[in-house]
């Protein structure tokens, strides 16, 4: 039997499937490679194409024995949701409608879904645990809370079950170098604090000084990205143990603001990494910071690498080994 991983060959999904394979699991790829990379998935039984493709999803469902779909296709950056908001109610919900459907006809019945911290909006307390209020501030949250409530109504309609994984900030790349972060153009902070470190930009941009944080930047939870994909292996683990369908937190339960996450990489690379205040970003909440106790509790899950500075240093190996990225 084999996981469908869709988006497999972005940042998460092919660190999630490296994970995968080791652990003897057969994989098959969808990803429209708009934003992956072919040379992140070697190896691999992978099929170019979009999760709303129909007719593709029945050929992968027909010629291949699929038991679970571990779903990380999106459109995924907060600033760019705000500007088009119709472009990730399509890519992410509509594209989403067209895989659940095509699971149900074809009587697949388990998915891990590639949710974000982004559902919760600006919580009211830290840090946050998953029964809080759910109140998206930008329309990318909104697309990933709409897509947990489809699953949830999937479940007593068609017996589907499901796993919805609220990450905070994915970061880091395999320790051992094979694979890594590079989104084109790069909007995530650590990769372009250490592009600065690589000289291929001046300097970094702080998106606002006057948060009500204590150095004024915006505080977040780092996780490092090998981590998300153990998480991933142990909740469709669980999922088919119990048939029991679940939301957790993944994240590592500490906060570090945009100046500290700077000066760790400062303190990584050797680089002055110089940085001017930028004003804030749209749909920034202040402080997102997770409590993974559930995940920790039920599924077992250990996150190994906790400390944000080993973190920048494996992200720190695969830039200086990749400066451009997978481009040769
Ligand atoms: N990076 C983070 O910190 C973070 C945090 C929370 C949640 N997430 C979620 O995790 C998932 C993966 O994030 P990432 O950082 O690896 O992003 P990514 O852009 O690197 O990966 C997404 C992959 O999906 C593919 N894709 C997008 N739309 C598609 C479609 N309609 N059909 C087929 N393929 C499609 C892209 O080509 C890309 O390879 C996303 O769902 C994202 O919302 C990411
Ligand atoms: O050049 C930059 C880039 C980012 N930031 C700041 O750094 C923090 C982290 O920003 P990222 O863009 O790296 O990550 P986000 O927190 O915006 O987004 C991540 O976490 C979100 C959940 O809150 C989503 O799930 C999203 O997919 C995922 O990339 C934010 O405060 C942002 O304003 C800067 O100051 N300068």
């Amino acid at each position: 039997m084999a996981i469908l991983v869709t988006g497999g060959a972005g940042y998460i999904g092919s660190h999630t499937v490296l994970y995968l394979k080791d652990q003897g699991e057969e994989v098959v790829v969808l990803d429209s490679l708009e934003k992956g990379h072919l040379d992140a998935v070697q190896n691999t039984t992978f099929y170019q194409g979009f999760i709303h493709d129909e007719p593709l999803l029945d050929q992968i469902f027909t010629n291949h024995q699929i038991e679970s779909v571990i779903h990380f296709a999106a459109s995924s950056l907060v600033g760019e949701s705000v500007e088009k908001p119709l472009e990730y109610y399509q890519n992410n919900v509509l594209g989403t409608f067209s895989l659940v459907k095509k699971m149900v006809e074809h009587g697949v019945k388990n998915i891990v879904f590639s949710s974000t911290a982004a559902t919760y909006g600006e919580p009211d307390n830290t840090p946050i645990v998953e029964s809080m209020m759910t109140n998206p501030t930008n329309p990318y949250g909104e697309t990933k809370l709409a897509i947990e409530k489809l699953l949830k109504w999937c479940e007593p309609a068609y017996g589907l079950k499901s796993v919805c994984l609220r990450y905070f900030n994915a970061a880091g790349a395999d320790p051992k170098g094979t694979i890594g972060e590079d989104h084109q153009p790069e909007s995530h902070l650590i990769p372009i604090v250490l592009q600065v470190a690589l000289g291929q930009r001046e300097h970094v941009s702080i998106f606002g000084d006057d948060y009500d944080t204590e150095d004024g930047s915006c505080i977040r939870d780092y996780i490092h990205v090998m981590d998300l994909a153990s998480a991933h292996y142990l909740s469709l683990k669980k999922l088919k143990e119990s048939n029991k369908s679940n939301i957790y937190n993944l994240g590592i339960g500490n906060g570090f603001s945009v100046k500290e996450v700077i000066d760790v990489c400062r303190q990584v690379t050797g680089h002055e990494i110089p940085a001017q205040i930028a004003p804030r970003r749209a749909g920034d909440p202040a402080v997102l910071i997770a409590s993974p106790e559930r995940a920790k509790k039920e599924l077992n899950w250990k996150p190994e690498y906790t400390h944000l500075r080993e973190i920048v240093t494996h992200a720190w190996n695969w830039h200086v080994a990749h400066p451009n990225g997978y481009s040769k």
